[in-house]
């Protein structure tokens, strides 16, 4: 299980200046209580690091190594590294908007993400002109979608409740963390949580994904932004930082995923004929073919250890992955949920429990994709029976299995990045503001014909 575990000191990343709010609100950030345990001493001026960092599959796991450059120590810094160490868990999520209000400019920091759409280098001055017009130009559907789920995310209120969990699940293994929630695209942002962070003086800390799996437009996402900002400070590049980068191949997660779908399927009039149904965010299939991402590989390997777990409990239910939630012009990873239900529906099934896979709380995508949208194109297929298993959510054998986590990475906590040397971005509007604002109206000019081209970033689904 130790595969699941890498800690990274990865560099040369861009600097994302593409944040539609990036204000900082401390007060927003809840505030948990913080205890310590041991001391460091660490007064190293290079460390080489060898660390995993992407597990590719159970087996074969890819190595790299880098290095992170420690600045030499002032006097009042050298006193804190005598003082107890604070440990701090870092919980990594997407955000989601809090009202109708917030859905536009939501959308417009995810659009924004380069990690989310990745323009080639020559167009990247594209990304926040077409950032706006496809945010502006979605809102309204995405609006429909939050409002038929009660006018918001659930997801900021679910994620503390995680937090709150973890704090208690690792206090009762005799481990006193301080548990904050850095959101990518929505609040408490990363960049809120990292100054709540340094704030709390945290001197060892564990980032831990709330995605199982590891994506370049999830997990890598939010990492690379809180690289960026470490590198950028004094302080916070000299934290060690242990990344746990995927987990689904965890004990306790297949465990507790097993756990949810036998129960689901005792729901059912004659369980043994149900389709188990997974159903996975997608993502383009440029990300696996052409980037690397290892997300589709680690999703296979997730559903045949969970499929695996459920044999060895006499449970040998026919099952299928497929993937939903796709955006834009591109093609998706196959095979995509709507089809793959209608052909269900054909073949005769008539009995299927959906299971979200890529995501551990209630959101949108399981609330309103798979509970309305998919549930009905089902029932319309000729599926008679449908079930739904809920989100891990506070699951206590999954939070416990976090907590373990979390315990099993801090002592592979290192330095995360060597400190930056330049600090603005070339091209910005300070450095040259009459070309920066050419760009930008040739760039919105741009991406509203791209729009012209590629109508279905308005009307495709999720
Ligand atoms: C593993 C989970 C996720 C992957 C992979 C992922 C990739 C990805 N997503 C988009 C575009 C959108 N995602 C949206 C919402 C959303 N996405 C995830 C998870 C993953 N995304 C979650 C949990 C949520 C919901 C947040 C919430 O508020 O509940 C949205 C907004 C929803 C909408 O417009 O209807 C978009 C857009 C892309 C393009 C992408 C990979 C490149
Ligand atoms: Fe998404």
């Amino acid at each position: 299980m130790d595969a699941a575990m890498s800690s990274t000191a990865l560099s040369g990343l861009n600097i994302s200046k593409s944040r539609h709010d990036v204000s900082v609100h401390a007060s927003e950030l809840p505030h948990r209580s913080s205890l310590s345990s041991g001391t460091t001493g660490r007064t190293f001026q290079k460390l080489q690091l060898d660390t995993p960092v992407q597990s590719r599959n159970l087996v074969g796991k890819t190595l790299c190594s880098a290095e992170a450059w420690i600045q030499p120590l002032s006097a009042t810094e050298s006193q804190l590294q005598v003082e107890e160490d604070k440990v701090g868990v870092l919980l990594l999520n997407l955000g989601g908007p809090e009202t109708l209000h917030d859905v536009q400019p939501f959308l417009y920091n995810l659009f924004a993400d380069p990690d989310i759409i990745r323009l080639p280098r020559l167009f990247r001055f594209l990304q926040r002109p077409l950032a706006r017009l496809i945010s502006t130009l979605r809102a309204p559907k995405s609006k429909e979608g939050y409002a038929s789920i009660g006018g918001g995310s659930p997801l900021r209120k679910i994620t503390d409740e995680q937090a709150d969990a973890l704090k208690m699940a690792l206090e009762t293994k005799k481990v006193a963390a301080n548990v904050y929630v850095a959101m990518r695209y929505w609040h408490p942002f990363t960049e809120e949580a990292v100054q709540q962070i340094k704030r709390d003086k945290i001197k060892k800390l564990v980032v831990l994904p709330l995605y199982p799996q590891y994506s370049i437009s999830t997990t890598g996402s939010s990492v690379r932004v809180l690289q960026d900002l470490f590198r950028e400070d004094k302080i916070l590049s000299r934290i060690p930082v242990a990344i746990i980068q995927s987990w689904y191949q965890r004990a306790g997660y297949v465990k507790s995923m097993a756990d949810l779908i036998e129960k689901e399927l005792q729901t059912f009039g004659s369980p043994e004929e149900v389709m188990i149904f997974f159903s996975a965010h997608g993502v383009p299939v440029t990300y696996v073919r052409d980037a690397g991402d290892p997300y589709k590989d680690q999703m296979e390997d997730c559903i045949y250890l969970i499929m695996q777990e459920l044999k060895a409990r006499g449970i040998n239910n026919d099952h299928k992955l497929a993937y939903q939630s796709r955006v834009g012009p591109v093609q998706w990873l196959k095979p995509y949920t709507d089809e793959v239900l209608v052909d269900l529906g054909k073949q005769g099934v008539k009995s299927l429990l959906a299971v979200p896979v890529s995501f551990v709380s209630e959101h949108i995508e399981t609330l309103e994709e798979i509970d309305m949208e998919y549930k009905e194109l089902a029932l319309e297929s000729g599926i008679e029976n449908w079930g739904r298993v809920p989100a891990l959510g506070c699951t206590d054998t999954f939070i416990t299995d976090l907590a373990d986590a979390v315990i099993e990475a801090l002592p592979s906590a290192a330095a995360m990045t060597p400190p930056s040397t330049t600090v603005s971005a070339p091209n910005s509007f300070n450095q040259n503001p009459v070309g920066y604002a050419m760009k930008m109206v040739l760039g919105s000019f741009l991406a509203f014909i791209i729009l012209l081209l590629f109508p279905a970033f308005k009307n495709q689904s999720v």
